[in-house]
């Protein structure tokens, strides 16, 4: 992980901005969304790892511990339009959390909570504290995201994070559920626990995750038109609370 301390000039409200002349035919063309998600999860999880092959598609050969915050940006087209996903990278360890972190959350639309699938937290009610996240992300699109399935050992179930209380978490907090590796691409289904005879393990591709994230943003979000700046548009988002009732996929 690059230490980076990204400058608040960076897109910090979601702006539909059109990148040749205003007005212009190819204007209309080229313009894309851009959506600001939150990488939140403790140390060690993955959330620089999952970042780079969410982005890059590309597991890093190096990660360090993030300090502060780092993001990295993966443009991905919904239906015709062009969809700009910033991934906010956060710190996981708990001193740079509490200090530096909550200076980002402002003008967020999404967040994914990510956890270890091979590190069962005490309750599912640890993997990320509710009570806490809710003041800022109630009205958030929220992804759950098991990562390190690759990891995953069928006889060694009780050390892991059981996919079905996952999903049964996911839906009671308003969450989409998605179980990956950041590492190596995963089958659709882990062949390993079907031999063992066990519930198989539903695992999701990085592309597929990126492209739910995208369309759900794309679909959440209305626009309104606020000021024009710089030969572009800038739109401010209108936050809309989510009536739809998630499923996992
Ligand atoms: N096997 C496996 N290892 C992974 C996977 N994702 C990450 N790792 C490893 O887990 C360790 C931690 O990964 P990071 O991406 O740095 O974790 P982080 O959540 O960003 O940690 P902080 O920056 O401290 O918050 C590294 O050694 C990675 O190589 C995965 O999907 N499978």
């Amino acid at each position: 992980t690059n230490m980076c301390f990204a400058s608040q000039k960076f897109l910090m409200e979601s702006s539909l901005e059109f990148s040749s002349s205003l007005g212009s035919a190819s204007s209309l063309l080229s313009r894309h969304r851009t959506f600001k998600v939150l990488m939140i999860g403790d140390s060690g999880v993955g959330k620089t790892c999952l970042t780079h092959r969410l982005c890059a598609g590309q597991f890093p050969c190096r990660a360090e511990a993030t300090i502060g915050v780092d993001f990295r940006e993966r443009t991905v087209e919904i239906d015709g339009e062009k969809i700009k996903l910033q991934l906010w990278d956060t710190a996981g360890q708990e001193r740079f959390r509490k200090s530096m972190v909550q200076h980002y959350y402002r003008n967020v639309h999404a967040v994914l909570f990510i956890y270890d699938v091979t590190c069962p937290a005490p309750s599912t009610d640890s993997w990320w504290q509710p009570g806490q996240y809710n003041l800022y992300f109630s009205f958030l699109l929220r992804f759950l995201v098991g990562n390190k399935s690759d990891l995953r050992v069928p006889t060694r179930a009780d050390h892991q994070v059981n996919q079905q209380t996952a999903i049964s978490f996911a839906k009671s907090h308003g969450m989409m559920f998605f179980e990956t590796s950041a590492k190596i691409p995963p089958n659709r289904l882990s062949k390993a626990s079907q031999r063992a005879g066990q519930t198989p393990i539903q695992l999701h591709q990085i592309e597929d995750i990126v492209l739910t994230v995208a369309g759900k943003l794309k679909r959440h979000k209305s626009v309104n038109y606020s000021s024009v700046c710089n030969g572009s548009f800038k739109v401010t988002s209108k936050k809309i609370a989510e009536k739809e009732s998630w499923s996992c996929c």
